[in-house]
Parts: C-alpha cells; sequence; structure tokens
C-alpha cells in the first residue's frame, strides 16, 4: 500500500524489523514475568519455571471477563462528565473534545467492587485466573489492533497519525495509521490510554492483597506500601486526566498494537507485578524501613507532580501567577519554553520523579530479587527512548530555540548524570 502524501516520518523501533520483533518480545516478556513471579525461584533472568499449554492460557470465562471490564468502563467514560476538555489543535484547524471523568470512573469502580465483594464476589479468586485474563488481553488487543487498521483504510488522509503510515504492513499495523480512531464521540485511544488498563492494575493488585489476606490472616505491610503507593500514581492519573491530552501518544502516535496492547494487557499484568511477587514471595519490613520507603515515593511524586502541573499550569495560562515568574525563552511558533523551576533543573523533570517513584515500588520487595525491579529497569529504558523521541520533535517544532534551551538545561533527566 502506497503511504499517503506528506507522511514520511523517519521509521522508529527499529523498522518493520524492530516492530516485528517487539510484537513478539512484549506478549513473550509479559507471560515470562506472570509465570516467574509465582515460581519458587523468581528468577527474572532465568528460563520460565514450565511452558503452559494452550489449556492453561485459554478460558471462555477470562476472555468474558475481559469483555465484560472493558463493556464496564466504555459505560462509565460514556456517563455525563465533570468536564469536557479540548484537545490540541489537528491538521485541519479543529478540535477534539474529551471527557473528563476519568477519577468518576475510578470511584464508581471502587462502589461497584465494594458492594460486590460484600455480596460475596470472589475478587480473591483473581490471582489464579491472571494467566488467562492475560491471554484474553492479548487476544483482545491483537483483535482490536487489526480492526483499528481496517478502519485507518477508510480513514481521510487528514486522519492519519505523522508516523505509522510508512506502507509497511507490520510496521504500520504496531505503531497505528489513525491518530484518534472514534465512532462517534467515543474516542478508543484516550479511552484505553487511562481506563481500563490503569484502573485494572489497582483491582488487580487490590485483588493479590485481599488473597494475601484470606493466606497469612493480613496483608504484610511490603503489600500495603505498593498496593497505596500505586493506587496514588492511578488516581493522580485520573485526577488529572486533562494532561493527558498533551501527550505524544494522544498527539503524534497512531492507535495500534502498540498502544492497544501496551494499555490493555502490559499495564495491568506487569505493572502489578511487584504485588504479584509479594503474594508468592513473602517480605519482612520493619516500619523504619517502610518510613524511609514512603519518603522515597514522596520525593518522587513531588517532583513528578511538581514539574507536571508547572508545565500544565504554564501551557493553560502563562500569565498564571503560579508560573508568571519563572523564566523563559521564546521560539518561533510563538510558544515559550521555560528555563527555570522545574523545567530549569533538567529537561524531563516529571521522568526524574516518576523513576523515584518506581523505585520505591520495588524497595518494599527486598533487595535478594531482580525480579521485582523489573519495572524500574523497564521504565529507565522506556523514558530514556521516551525522551529522545520528545527531544527529536521538539527540535523539530523550536528548532535553534530548543538548542538554546539544552545549552542551558544541559542534563536530559538526572542532573549531572544524564
Ligand atoms: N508509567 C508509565 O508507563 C508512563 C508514564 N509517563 C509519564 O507521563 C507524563 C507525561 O509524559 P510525556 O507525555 O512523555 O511527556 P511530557 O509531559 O514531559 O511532555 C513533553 C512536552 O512538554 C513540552 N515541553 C518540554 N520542555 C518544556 C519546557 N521547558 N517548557 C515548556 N514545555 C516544555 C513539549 O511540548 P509542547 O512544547 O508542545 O507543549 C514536549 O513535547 C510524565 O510524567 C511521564 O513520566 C509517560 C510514559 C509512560
Ligand atoms: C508495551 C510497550 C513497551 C509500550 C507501551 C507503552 C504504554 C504502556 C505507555 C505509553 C504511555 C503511557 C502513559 C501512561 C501509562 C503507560 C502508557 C500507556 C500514563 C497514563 C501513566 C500515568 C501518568 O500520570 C500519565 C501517563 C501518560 C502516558
Amino acid at each position: 500500500m502506497a503511504p499517503p502524501q506528506g507522511s514520511r516520518a523517519p521509521l522508529e523501533f527499529g523498522g518493520p524489523l524492530g516492530a516485528a520483533a517487539l510484537m513478539l518480545l512484549l506478549p513473550v516478556t509479559m507471560f515470562h514475568l506472570l509465570l516467574v513471579a509465582r515460581s519458587g525461584p523468581a528468577r527474572l533472568l532465568g528460563p520460565p519455571p514450565y511452558l503452559p499449554g494452550l489449556e492453561e492460557l485459554w478460558s471462555p470465562w477470562a476472555l468474558l471477563l475481559c469483555l465484560t471490564w472493558l463493556g464496564l468502563q466504555a459505560a462509565l467514560y460514556l456517563l455525563p462528565a465533570r468536564k469536557v476538555a479540548e484537545g490540541q489543535e489537528l491538521k485541519d484547524k479543529s478540535r477534539l473534545r474529551y471527557p473528563i471523568n476519568g477519577f468518576q470512573a475510578l470511584v464508581l469502580t471502587a462502589l461497584l467492587v465494594g458492594l460486590g465483594v460484600s455480596a460475596g464476589l470472589p475478587l480473591s479468586a483473581l490471582p489464579e485466573m491472571l494467566l488467562p485474563l492475560a491471554f484474553a488481553a492479548t487476544l483482545t488487543a491483537f483483535i482490536f489492533s487489526l480492526l483499528l487498521y481496517l478502519k485507518a483504510l477508510v480513514a481521510p488522509a487528514s486522519a492519519l497519525a505523522p508516523g505509522g503510515n510508512s506502507g509497511n504492513l507490520i510496521y504500520d499495523f504496531f505503531l497505528g495509521r489513525e491518530l484518534n480512531p472514534r465512532i462517534c464521540s467515543f474516542d478508543f485511544k484516550y479511552f484505553c490510554e487511562l481506563r481500563p488498563g490503569l484502573i485494572g492494575w489497582v483491582l488487580i493488585n487490590l485483588a493479590l492483597l485481599m488473597q494475601e489476606a484470606e493466606l497469612r490472616g493480613s496483608p504484610s505491610l511490603a503489600m500495603w506500601l505498593v498496593n497505596g503507593f500505586q493506587l496514588l500514581y492511578v488516581a493522580d492519573a485520573l485526577w488529572y486526566e486533562e494532561a493527558v491530552l498533551t501527550t505524544m501518544d494522544i498527539i503524534h502516535d497512531g492507535f495500534g498494537f502498540m498502544l492497544a496492547f501496551g494499555d490493555l494487557a502490559w499495564v495491568p499484568f506487569t505493572y502489578s507485578l511487584q504485588a504479584q511477587f509479594l503474594l508468592y514471595h513473602p517480605q519482612p519490613l520493619g516500619w523504619p524501613l517502610a518510613s524511609f520507603i514512603c519518603l522515597i515515593n514522596a520525593v518522587g511524586y513531588y517532583i513528578f507532580r511538581g514539574a507536571n502541573s508547572q508545565k500544565n499550569t504554564f501551557r493553560k495560562n502563562p500569565s498564571d501567577p503560579r508560573v508568571a515568574d519563572l523564566e523563559t525563552i521564546s521560539t518561533a511558533t510563538g510558544r515559550r519554553l521555560l528555563v527555570s523551576g522545574w523545567w530549569g533543573m533538567v529537561r524531563h523533570p516529571n521522568y526524574l520523579g516518576d523513576l523515584i517513584m518506581a523505585l520505591a515500588w520495588s524497595l518494599p520487595c527486598g533487595v535478594f530479587h531482580l525480579l521485582p525491579y523489573f519495572y524500574f529497569l523497564y521504565f529507565t529504558a522506556l523514558l530514556v527512548h521516551r525522551e529522545d523521541r520528545d527531544e527529536r520533535q521538539c527540535l523539530q517544532k523550536y528548532g535553534l530555540a530548543w538548542h538554546e534551551y539544552c545549552q542551558r538545561v544541559p542534563y536530559r533527566i538526572v542532573p549531572y548524570v544524564y
């Protein structure tokens, strides 16, 4: 298929070969982690304890549960929202509208789950179903990506993403062709980015905590910390939901296998790895160390939230008193860049905060296993790669002004290190 005119973006992720490798490697890694987390030695780098047969992976009940979950989250998405936000300007100068009711969806889900559990819903049985559920989510993501690919075939050229339209089927399927696939006002990418996966992640964590309580009488302090930290992170993302409208996933990337699998399968099943590990490998944790880990998480959150809010406030209204005194540089686009405050410390202070939190989520699992640190290692690689992609896009957008910013703020993520 010929690429549409004017959309020859440089290939990313190693081109078609890299995309094909990632499409295989990501699900394999996810299943490896799920199997290893429940095995005795829990060795990240060792072979999986065994290879599950199809009868262990495939369950129609798991698929039904997965689809019911998506249906529930879609219904909550469609409820009246406290606010409707406008996205960034599109190629055709129009702006899409997005409901801001993610936090409401989290609270309503919590109420429904609470009601279900008090009526006898066996939530603690969920950990036993993680393998077939992850398989069902992967299958759903794959079929969904196929449908998205087909939908993009009939989309107008103006609706296509800058990347993801190379003409190579595998690459385009992976990256995603259409920028904002929608049916009426239902935006699939925006919905998937924040709702089923993120809320599913904390639900799995909660189920693991409840099963630990059943097994050992009460949840361990380490399990409480992991659940608390990650709930804070998810609640924060949904509370500040509007901020996702300025991320590169929404503005730049098409919706294909990478994001569909990432949102629907990768996030709930690999981001809950620490809680999975703790269920099968209880770790002693005293209050002094727990307090220290809480402090690390608080420092990370303070930087993450401070940096994200500062940029979002500045982008919404540069004369807001909270940011009006910050030093900036002008760019040819009319938009200015912050060079003091958080964004004067490093060029991605929000990534630094996020990484500090990632470390705090692993520490309750002790230091004798590498497995619970998988998230920290993967996330470092993801953010380094993401930072590089963002820098290239900013250089294209801001040209000389971006060079000046890089000179004024030489470090990318970690002051004096990187
Ligand atoms: N847990 C997870 O798996 C993941 C979490 N995240 C988190 O999500 C959040 C959003 O991340 P992401 O979308 O990658 O990127 P950012 O929120 O960092 O956004 C980058 C954009 O910010 C603007 N910008 C950059 N420098 C400046 C400056 N000095 N002054 C003003 N604006 C500037 C530019 O856009 P413009 O100028 O056009 O406004 C740039 O493209 C982060 O906190 C990140 O840690 C991200 C990915 C995965
Ligand atoms: C499977 C691949 C390796 C890549 C998948 C990437 C996705 C898992 C992430 C891409 C950007 C994301 C963002 C978030 C979650 C992970 C994904 C979907 C947040 C919603 C997490 C909470 C933050 O507050 C905002 C993030 C925006 C980007």
